[in-house]
């Protein structure tokens, strides 16, 4: 579907690097009739463009408002969304066999999966979630429906049905290694028949964790991705209790993430969520895969798994980015995610010092750029520069307050006037929700407007 080339005018705001926020203010970035960024203009550029430009419609910014790229939520349970904030004082194994398995049979009924599956996806939207790693379930018509839904309504995705045959409920597996396999298939070939070159949608290898399926089903989901070069995604060392059980359950193997290696899931293209409790041989072979890595801080606070030592696995040079991981985690909101990144790298620095702390810039690049390099789409997605896709969200700070009246429109978030674009984005950050969303383009298409904010 072709696009009108658009004018993005006002301040833009992204990661340059894990430390650096970029803030330019009155800029212009051109996006084209593909929804990639033609170019950019800052403050004192000469203007680069063309006449022609000059034809298309503008979206103009004024006030505390900015440009910032979507988020890529690298975890989310797309299945666990009507059970997010319900886990009582569980851990992960109880957790799994009192809350979760119970819900993720139940989309055997596609009724039930377009339901929850078309509202997660709208709010995620809402939320300037642009790109999510799914995983659904182990239902083929479930696990369509929602790379269907994904495709309608414009959401980058990464979208996986669920392997599983051993250490869940009868009335919740796989049969076979052979079963789960061409289950697998099936779901690759839908999404092929919708997404030709997968790109908006790909599907993505889901072994569920190490101890749900046999060594023979891993090895063949490992084979499978020789074969395709497809991603995967699983869970690594999220929780004590688990590590013991992959031990008993794979004595052979010397650790958790050599599980993995073993079967050929350890690949560049590997997305492991958790790795809460990873030993440094472990950090190194993951690392000498080149496999990344989606910390998930509410999930590991709110199922009480542990906290990640971010700081220590950013300075090993592992690749991070954030995931929402609902519904261990409460929210599918990235940027409250992003939050509890800040929060769990101060416990962390109550105990270890400082340098744990994380910054605002710091957990905002891993929300973006981040999570791109997670998801193998950094040349396109995460940033904003020329030949990028435009995927891209307008955040709003409300008017500097200057009333007693509350402004309920744009939420909880005050600004007196005399901040800087560093504490407003930090305001944001803390203080902020999707009501400062104000509207969400992917791939230069509009896929989320908040009434009341005119484009
Ligand atoms: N957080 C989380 N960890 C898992 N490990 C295996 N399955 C799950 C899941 O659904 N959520
Ligand atoms: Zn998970």
């Amino acid at each position: 579907m072709a696009l009108e080339r658009r004018k993005y005018v006002g301040t833009f705001i992204h990661s340059t690097s894990l430390t650096d926020l970029e803030i330019c203010e009155e800029a212009t970035i051109g996006v084209d009739e593909n929804g990639k960024i033609a170019y950019i203009t800052r403050i004192g550029d000469e203007k680069s463009t063309s006449e022609d430009w000059e034809l298309f419609q503008t979206t103009k910014l004024d006030g505390n408002k900015f440009f910032f790229p979507g988020f890529i939520d690298t975890h989310i349970h797309a299945s666990q969304y009507p059970n997010a904030g319900v886990f009582g004082k569980s851990t992960l194994l109880d957790w799994l066999n009192t809350y979760t398995f119970p819900l993720e049979s139940s989309f055997s009924d596609t009724a039930i999966a377009s339901k929850v599956y078309s509202r997660v996806v709208a709010r995620t939207l809402s939320q300037g979630t642009t790109t999510a790693c799914y995983y659904a379930t182990t239902h083929v018509p479930a696990t369509n429906i929602l790379a269907d839904i994904c495709l309608k309504r414009g959401q980058r995705a990464f979208v996986g049905r669920v392997c599983m045959d051993r250490m869940s409920p009868e009335y919740y597996r796989d049969e076979s290694t052979e079963s789960a396999i061409a289950d697998t298939r099936s779901c690759i070939s839908h999404i092929r028949s919708i997404d030709p070159s997968f790109d908006l949608i790909s599907p993505i290898i889901t072994p569920r964790f190490a101890p749900s399926c046999h060594r023979a089903t891993l090895a063949a989901l490992g084979a499978l991705q020789k074969e395709t070069n497809l991603p995967v995604q699983t869970h690594i060392s999220e929780n004590t209790s688990e590590i013991a059980l992959v031990a008993e359950l794979f004595p052979e193997a010397d650790s958790y993430a050599h599980v993995y290696d073993t079967a050929g899931l350890l690949t560049p293209k590997t997305i492991l969520a958790h790795a809460v409790h990873l030993s440094p041989a472990e950090r190194q072979l993951i690392k000498s895969r080149d496999a990344k890595i989606s910390h998930c801080p509410a999930s590991n606070t709110a199922i009480t798994s542990g906290r990640t030592k971010v700081r220590e696995l950013l300075d090993e040079g592992l690749t991070l980015g954030l995931g929402t991981d609902v519904s261990g985690g409460h929210t599918s909101s990235m940027l409250s995610e992003a939050r509890e990144a800040l929060f769990v790298s101060r416990h962390v620095a109550m105990t270890d010092g400082d340098n744990a702390k994380l910054a605002v810039e710091e957990a905002l690049y891993l929300a973006t750029r981040g999570g791109a390099k997670v998801v193998g789409l950094e040349s396109r997605i995460g940033g904003f520069e020329v030949g990028m896709d435009w995927d891209a969200q307008v955040v709003g700070l409300g008017d500097t307050v200057g009333t007693d009246e509350i402004d309920q429109r744009e939420g909880l978030l005050e600004i007196f006037g005399k901040e800087t674009w560093e504490e407003k984005v930090a305001k944001w950050v803390y203080t902020g929700d999707d009501r400062n969303t104000l509207a969400v383009w992917i791939k230069g298409r509009l896929v989320h407007k908040r009434s009341g904010f005119n484009i």
